[in-house]
């Protein structure tokens, strides 16, 4: 219960309507264990001395009570809802906020449907709780007490008698909560497993299909969605047996006070009335017992979701501000960023991913970063906006430690294009001002014209064309345009694309090529190439290998030098070009695969596939294993 307990801030703002729930709730109570008192005064009183009058008094006030009764439980639903669902978004909020401030390493360990799950099913719990589970709480507590004591002035043995049936209670209840705990806590986890796996398949659709992983993934889902059910099935019945004991207590205890109770007012130590008034108090207590089993579960499915809520609020944003990190504008930053010795390695993962890479990129200066799949390249991208913190060593920004500026500064003024350009469901003008949303028409049209995409001005609405999962579809490559526009949006003064031209065809790639030209002039670049086109835009390149810098240079002087360059960046043999001798290769030409000849010996063999039209081809190479 302590993460519960953690969350009471929350319940502050709302303290007022809490106050007025609880004296409503504790009103209406008092209400009710009136009208069982009232009862004993009319049988023993006007009843039994046969005087009318005094029987329409007390009935009159019987009704009374019944009628203020009715208007305290309306008056307590009507505040519980408003003040639970506030809290509820309240917190939720802060999770959000919270998710956002957590580092991308983060949300690489998360799944993202345990977080779904945290955010809308256990909220849920919680406010389920505060708004039911925890009155009742309360309110049944102290009738129950309330009642006890009455029973005890009433008839002291009988009571005591039903005092005591609290001691069964009190041990099957700890019972029962701690195996409820630990079924609700399993079942709250495999809800989250299962939201990823239909996420995962809901993404993954085209590429299940295609593979024909279909039966595959629906056995996978079955499994998970059994297992949940199990779980769901094991925690009613629990739920089941225990409501069966805790029925049967109360029960047992009325059978032995109606019998014990009709032998005292026969021997006249107990009156009618009392009798009565004893036995429509004990009934008061049914219900409070009976919804026990109710409240420990609704508690201990909110004690679940508080824990798993504060697993993620309790996760610190281990990328902040400093306590004196500037702020510097887009005017005071001349562009020269600079690695010293940076090392970085995931979490959880031994080896490092960069090490001891030095490099510095010139204002106004655009360097290419080359190396084989895996070298790390994507990763060192994004150390610059911090998106991860540098291990070992650091990174400068005109000779300040990115760790000193301002989170906020430095993204305003490091533009990012990933490779795979994640779109949000929102209007293109949204998605395109994310970063900056104070950017103006122009300046919007500027940086769609500089990324070759006016397509947006076509589409249905323009750029209020809601895209995204829940919007319009767009092919890669108007997504890649779409995102290297936002990158470009208000000149940041650096510059980071992680190969944001892959999924562009060779026409508008040279279009895009010619424009982004332009914006490299004056802005600090950094970007992965795959391809000598990307490569031809950077005034120098860097190789990585394994995680080192290895070679820097020019495009030519690299060629000339670095043989592991070569392997990755040749110039696009043509089949012609290759020589006819030794194991072949496959090349695919407009007219259709044909086999070429490549020198014995090396290690590499090259596919090329040379689409029509255009002088720039495509090549991939293949590292083969040595004969
Ligand atoms: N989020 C992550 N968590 C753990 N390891 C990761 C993560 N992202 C990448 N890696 C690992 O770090 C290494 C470098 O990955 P990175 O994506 O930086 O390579 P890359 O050079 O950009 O590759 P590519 O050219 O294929 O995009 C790889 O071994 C990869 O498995």
């Amino acid at each position: 219960m302590h993460n519960l307990w953690r969350l009471r801030g929350y319940l502050r703002p709302h303290a007022t309507e809490f106050c007025w729930l609880l004296v409503a709730g504790l009103t209406a109570t008092a209400a009710g264990l009136a009208v069982p008192l009232l009862v004993q005064r009319v049988v023993d009183g006007p009843l039994a001395r046969r005087e009318p009058a005094g029987l329409v008094q007390l009935g009159g006030l019987v009704l009374l009570l019944g009628l203020v009764e009715a208007v305290l439980i309306f008056v307590r639903r009507w505040t519980q809802t408003s003040s639970s669902v506030g809290m509820e978004a309240a917190i939720r909020a802060d999770l959000y906020a919270h998710l956002q401030r957590l580092p991308a390493s983060f949300h690489d360990r998360w799944q993202s449907g345990q977080l779904i799950a945290r955010a809308t099913g256990d909220l849920s719990m919680i406010r389920r709780f505060l708004s039911f589970g925890l009155l009742f709480l309360v309110l049944n507590l102290v009738t129950y007490l309330a009642v006890v004591v009455l029973l005890i002035r009433l008839h002291p043995p009988l009571g005591l008698l039903v005092a005591a049936s609290a001691v069964p209670l009190f041990l099957i209840s700890r019972r029962f909560a701690r195996a409820y705990h630990i079924a609700a806590r399993r079942m709250r986890e495999q809800q989250g497993d299962v939201a990823t796996l239909v996420e995962e398949t809901a993404q993954g659709i085209r590429t299940a299909r295609a593979f024909g992983r279909g039966p595959e993934l629906a056995a996978r889902f079955g499994a998970g969605a059994r297992a949940l059910h199990d779980t769901a099935v094991g925690k009613s019945r629990l739920l089941a047996r225990t409501s069966a004991l805790f029925d049967l207590v109360p029960n047992l205890t009325l059978g032995v006070v109606l019998v014990t109770g009709v032998a005292a007012a026969a021997r006249g130590t107990l009156t009618v009335g009392e009798l009565l008034a004893f036995v429509s108090l004990q009934l008061m207590l049914i219900w409070p017992v009976n919804s026990l089993g109710w409240i420990i579960a609704n508690g201990q499915e909110a004690a679940t979701a508080a824990d798993r809520i504060q697993e993620v609020l309790d996760t610190p944003p281990a990328i902040r501000d400093r306590p004196h990190a500037v702020a510097p504008t887009r005017g005071e930053v001349r562009g020269r960023l600079r690695f010293e010795r940076v090392g970085f390695g995931y979490p959880g993962s031994v080896t490092p991913v960069l090490r001891d890479v030095e490099l510095t990129v010139e204002p106004g200066e655009t360097l290419a970063l080359v190396g084989a799949t895996g070298s790390g390249k994507s990763t060192l991208l994004s150390l610059v906006p911090r998106l991860h913190e540098v291990g070992t060593g650091r990174i400068t920004l005109d000779g300040h430690d990115l760790r000193d500026l301002r989170l906020a500064a430095l993204r305003r003024l490091v533009g990012v294009a990933f490779e795979e350009p994640a779109l949000f469901s929102m209007s293109v003008w949204e998605n395109l001002t994310l970063g900056r949303p104070d950017a103006d028409e122009d300046e919007v049209r500027a940086a769609l014209t500089l990324a070759q995409a006016d397509f947006a001005y076509d589409l249905p609405w323009g750029l209020a064309t809601r895209v995204g999962e829940q919007g319009l579809s767009l092919s890669g490559g108007q997504r890649q345009r779409l995102a290297l526009a936002r990158s470009v949006l208000g000149r940041p003064a650096v510059l980071v694309l992680d190969d944001p031209l892959s999924a562009l065809d060779v026409h508008t790639e040279a279009l895009v090529e010619q424009a982004l030209r332009r914006v490299l002039r004056d802005t600090t670049a950094l970007l992965v190439a795959h391809r000598p086109s990307t490569v031809a835009l950077a005034d120098r390149v860097a190789l990585l290998d394994r995680g080192r810098i290895t070679a820097v240079g020019t495009h030519t002087e690299l060629l000339a030098t670095e043989p592991a360059y070569r392997a990755l960046l040749r110039p696009e043999p043509t089949a012609a070009a290759v020589p006819a001798a030794g194991p072949t290769t496959a090349a695919v030409t407009p007219d259709g695969p044909t086999t070429a000849a490549v020198p014995a010996g090396p290690t590499t063999t090259t596919a090329a596939v040379t689409p029509e039209g255009p002088t720039v081809a495509r090549t991939t190479t293949v590292t083969a294993a040595p004969p």
